[in-house]
């Protein structure tokens, strides 16, 4: 199991660097990632995607308690801004935070500046794509329903579903996650990957009847109990201000974001309290969240196993998923990449964190770049290969 997150009082300063980090107001003091290329390159690429196109055309997480419900509440949230003035200014807090990701980087490298591994190794195999949406493509926000991704991470999104099979992986409802994505030529596995369904417009790399029979709801039989669950815990949570009950239709997350943290414990005890008639539930955390779903063995990791499988690509020698993830959720993708010897994990985070993945990248912005990126490499490649 991943230890995501945890701070102790001997982490104390990077917890607060990470706050000034995860703020994204004030900038963490360490080089910034190497891009290749900027926005005048990217429109040019951009001319040749289209003209490709046309051209193409014609031919668990785990499961359980850490600690305590506090404990695990406080550990999934670093994200405070209390000490980040003291440690911006004070070169003795800032010296071992550095130290400490330095080490951190070296496990768990930056993708951006490694872009150049990443491809080597991705080299005559077929890249798939697993995006995460919340703290991936979308910047963590207050509230759930606001969490926008920009136009500019659409296009990204959507370009690079013209040159690989690409799936959202979401712990959101599908629909909802849809409806923030807008991109009907991708594959959206919601609910944790409980809820998994192909494109409803063809992508050009897919053949379409073979898009369109994707479809796997492992947790149906849940249906009935999420409801219920869902419908008593908006009743005992309504007095707790702050706290807010979102339906993912085969789990549910109890969001304590706005919850001030004297009230994080009476929130958990209501939760606990009321998941104790229900046995066949489990709770997890994640970003300022308990997550609660169904004790079936599905996670993002079997959804991805699940979508590989599915598009024929399951096989090791010719296939290269790349699964870009912020949460303890996305571990269990990290995890099945990793024991598979397949493909790469990249954590979005700017702080160290124990991972299964094997690169990381800062926030959303960085993930934007990153895809783009990977556009224009391929984009090269194939242009490459045309002019021979
Ligand atoms: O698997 P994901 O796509 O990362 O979804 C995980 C949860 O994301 C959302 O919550 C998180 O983002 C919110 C908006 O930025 C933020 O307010 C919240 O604190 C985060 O936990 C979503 O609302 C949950 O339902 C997802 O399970």
């Amino acid at each position: 199991m991943t230890n995501h997150n945890v701070f102790t009082p001997k982490d104390m300063p990077l917890a607060a660097a990470a706050a000034v980090a995860a703020n994204a107001t004030l900038h963490y003091s360490y080089p910034p990632p190497r891009s290749i290329g900027g926005a005048a390159d990217y429109a040019g690429f951009k001319k040749l995607l289209t003209q490709l196109e046309h051209r193409s055309n014609s031919g668990g997480s785990s499961g359980g308690w850490i600690g305590s419900w506090l404990d695990s509440m406080r550990a999934s949230s670093p994200t405070h801004v209390a000490s980040a003035a003291a440690v911006l200014t004070s070169p003795s807090l800032m010296a071992p935070c550095t130290a400490e990701y330095e080490e951190w980087m070296k496990q768990c490298p930056s993708a951006s500046n490694k872009f150049e591994e990443i491809t080597a190794k991705s080299k005559g195999k077929k890249i798939v794509m697993f995006l995460d949406y919340d703290g991936t493509l979308s910047p963590i926000v207050d509230d759930p329903d606001r969490a926008y991704m920009s136009e500019a991470m659409r296009e990204a999104v959507r370009d690079v579903a013209k040159c690989f099979p690409t799936a959202i992986v979401s712990g959101r409802c599908r629909d909802k996650v849809f409806n923030f994505v807008r991109l009907a030529e991708l594959y959206y596995a919601g609910s944790h990957g409980m809820d998994i369904r192909g494109p409803t417009k063809s992508p050009k790399n897919i053949r379409e009847e073979k898009a369109k029979a994707i479809l796997c709801q492992p947790a149906s039989e849940f249906l009935p109990m999420i409801e219920e669950v869902h419908k008593v815990l908006v009743d005992k949570t309504g007095s707790i201000q702050g706290a807010r009950v979102e339906n993912n239709k085969f789990c549910l997350s109890v969001h304590f974001r706005c919850v001030d943290q004297k009230k994080w414990d009476a929130l958990a005890e209501q939760v606990k309290s009321v998941l104790k008639d229900y046995p066949k539930l489990r709770l997890t955390t994640g970003r300022k969240v308990l997550e609660i779903r169904p004790t079936i063995k599905w996670d993002k990791g079997k959804a991805l196993e699940f979508l590989l499988e599915s598009l024929g690509y399951a096989n090791f020698s010719d296939v290269f998923p790349v699964y870009i993830g912020d949460d303890r959720t996305d571990e269990d993708a990290f995890k099945v990449l990793r024991d598979r010897g397949q493909g790469i994990g990249i954590l979005v985070s700017k702080v160290p964190k124990d991972t299964s993945a094997s690169y990381s990248l800062q926030d959303p912005a960085e993930v934007m770049n990153f895809l783009r990126n990977l556009v224009e490499w391929k984009l090269r490649s194939l242009d490459d290969r045309v002019k021979v």
